[in-house]
């Protein structure tokens, strides 16, 4: 089971809550809360699993608050799930998150952050689900930046206004606000992302988000692929006139696109460029249009391009996830998903990209058409569910380092973990240390594992050793040293050590990426090893989850692949 901590109002990822373990949150980098009245030991919060409780106690001066009841320094309450802890001062929003959910292992985040689903134009003019009521507002407030001051008041003020005025407090949007709109059309370009804003796009606190190829767009030739530049027109007639309501009930529209043939040569970004500006053109409302080049982290499902715009791309108003949608075809749907649309989905990774960043999901059937929603699959490896209190190994009542001198053997997928457990666990304990990658052949490997059981000292054995063939080498020199070999089995499947090897090129690690061949190539050779290969013990060891801080977690807790 993981239990998160998610901003309520989307200014950061969400922070991983382990079991048992206090968490203390506060002002400062990890929240991006400035707020002087926020200590930075605001709250100190402790998961119950078991109950899938949060026991939140006051560490801070000023209030915190769970849902209506204000605590006291010192004071504890308990959050569950559904409920609203409010981090000081009835401001900084956050909601508890449980996974997997209960009786429904596969549940979206969807339905964490919307208890009904909810398709605009369904009897209510599209307006997102009720905001929970903060409580007493801040008396008085002292922010490091005048800037942000000075929005906020003007977002409170028509907050009030609204509220004046009878209606529910709507969500601001730029023109309330007055910012001004954009002035110009205009391109920006980010390393591996282009931006084009619309003359005319105001930031807005909902943002609706749109994928664009097979969701506003399709090909006038029917070919899964344009076949030329101008081959493109509207997926279906209704998309203009929605964009427009959806423009008029206070929504920034946001185009966010995967177009992987630019880095490689196949599209020319002008090309695109001008396409992207005519599709904008068409739909005749402002549009801001993101665009992923290559791959990396603004490649959905990865949310690089929903971060940029929530950070850098909405002038200083902050985005509310949960009054904010996205909608894509790339949605996992199985082949007969409807009447009429015999192929599968060609991936999952709209729903992914909304799935990671925690928005609302809709098919382009379901939101333009008003279609039932259509069935779909997530991918078999879900990186959301690791359980960091999960059992390092099995059988549990092995020993994990000998106290006399042996050969331990890994066999893994490639990226399957193996170098961060040994390295963390037995190079810590005196095992010598060896590996082919960084050595340069297996030969070097039984050389060295020789060496070290001829000194007397353990070893640990570092390859993907998928075959007999592979572990017999190594077996027989801890036969000739009279000492006892062990085999470390990685339980991690091909699809985690896919995800790891996309992690590991994202965190710029320094190792060299590993190619599906070579993954696959390990699973064709893989043997399971047994006792009879010579091994005096086989452990399995498992993947549990360990991060150096809750931004590599946040990154690895997304889907990287649709
Ligand atoms: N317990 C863990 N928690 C979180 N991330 C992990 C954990 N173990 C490994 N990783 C990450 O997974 C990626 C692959 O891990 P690692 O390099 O240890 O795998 P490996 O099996 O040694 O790979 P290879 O055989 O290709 O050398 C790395 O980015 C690493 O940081």
């Amino acid at each position: 089971m993981q239990c998160s901590l998610v901003s309520g109002d989307g200014r950061h990822e969400p922070v991983a809550l382990p079991d048992g373990v206090p968490v203390v949150l506060g002002r400062g980098p990890r929240t991006r809360v400035v707020d002087k009245k926020c200590s930075r030991t605001q709250v100190e919060l402790l998961a119950d699993y078991k109950h899938r409780a949060v026991r939140v106690t006051q560490r801070g001066v000023n209030p915190t608050s769970v849902e209506e009841l204000q605590l006291q320094p010192g004071n504890s309450s308990t959050l569950q799930e559904g409920q609203t802890l409010w981090l000081v001062n009835g401001r900084y929003p956050y909601t508890l998150r449980f996974l997997p959910a209960p009786h429904s292992p596969r549940r979206s985040l969807l339905d964490f952050f919307s208890p009904k689903r909810h398709l605009p134009g369904e009897g209510d003019e599209g307006r997102p689900p009720k905001r929970q009521k903060a409580p007493s507002p801040p008396k008085e407030e002292e922010e490091d930046s005048a800037v942000a001051t000075k929005l906020r008041q003007l977002q409170e003020t028509a907050a009030s206004a609204e509220r004046a005025k009878g209606g529910a407090p709507r969500l601001p949007h730029g023109a309330a606000l007055g910012l001004p709109p954009h002035p110009r059309d205009s391109w920006e370009e980010h390393g591996k992302l282009l931006v084009f804003t619309k003359e005319g796009v105001v930031p807005s606190a909902k943002v609706a988000g749109f994928d664009l190829d097979g969701t506003i767009i399709t090909t006038k030739s029917g070919k899964v692929f344009p076949t030329s530049p101008d081959d493109w027109r509207i997926l279906y007639p209704e998309v203009p006139q929605k964009l427009k309501q959806l423009q008029n009930e206070g929504y920034k529209i946001v185009v966010f696109t995967n177009q992987l043939g630019i880095s490689r040569g196949r599209l020319r970004p002008e090309v695109f460029k001008a396409k992207a500006e005519a599709v904008v053109e068409r739909l005749g409302v402002p549009v801001q249009v993101f665009v992923a080049t290559g791959t990396g982290i603004y490649r959905k499902p990865l949310v690089g391009m929903w971060e940029y715009l929530c950070e850098k791309a909405n002038g200083a108003v902050s985005v509310a996830l949960q009054s904010s949608l996205y909608v894509g075809d790339a949605a996992g749907r199985p082949p007969n998903w409807a009447p009429g649309h015999k192929k599968k989905d060609f991936s999952c990774s709209d729903r992914l990209f909304a799935l990671n960043a925690g928005l609302l999901f809709y098919t382009p059937e379901e939101f333009f058409l008003g279609w039932a929603t259509a069935p779909y699959q997530l991918p078999p490896f879900d990186p959301r569910e690791l359980d960091p209190q999960g059992p390092l190994y099995d059988p549990p009542d092995a020993a994990l380092v000998s106290p006399t001198p042996e050969l331990v053997v890994a066999v893994g997928f490639p990226a399957a973990g193996k170098s961060t457990f040994l390295k963390s666990q037995l190079v810590p304990a005196g095992y010598a240390y060896a590996n082919r990658d960084t050595l340069g052949s297996w030969q070097k490997c039984v050389a060295l594992v020789a060496a070290a059981l001829r000194q007397g000292k353990s070893a640990a054995v570092d390859n993907t050793n998928p075959d007999p063939e592979s572990r017999r080498r190594y077996i027989e020199c801890a036969q000739d040293a009279g000492v006892p070999c062990r085999c470390f089995l990685f339980t991690a499947t091909l699809e985690q050590a896919k995800h790891n090897n996309r992690f590991r090129d994202l965190t710029a690690s320094g190792h060299v990426s590993v190619t599906d061949v070579v993954l696959n190539s390990y699973k064709s050779k893989f043997v399971e090893p047994s006792l009879s290969e010579g091994f005096a013990e086989i452990l399995r060891v498992h993947f549990v989850p360990r991060f150096a801080d809750a931004r590599q977690e946040a990154l690895y807790r997304q889907f990287s692949e649709g």
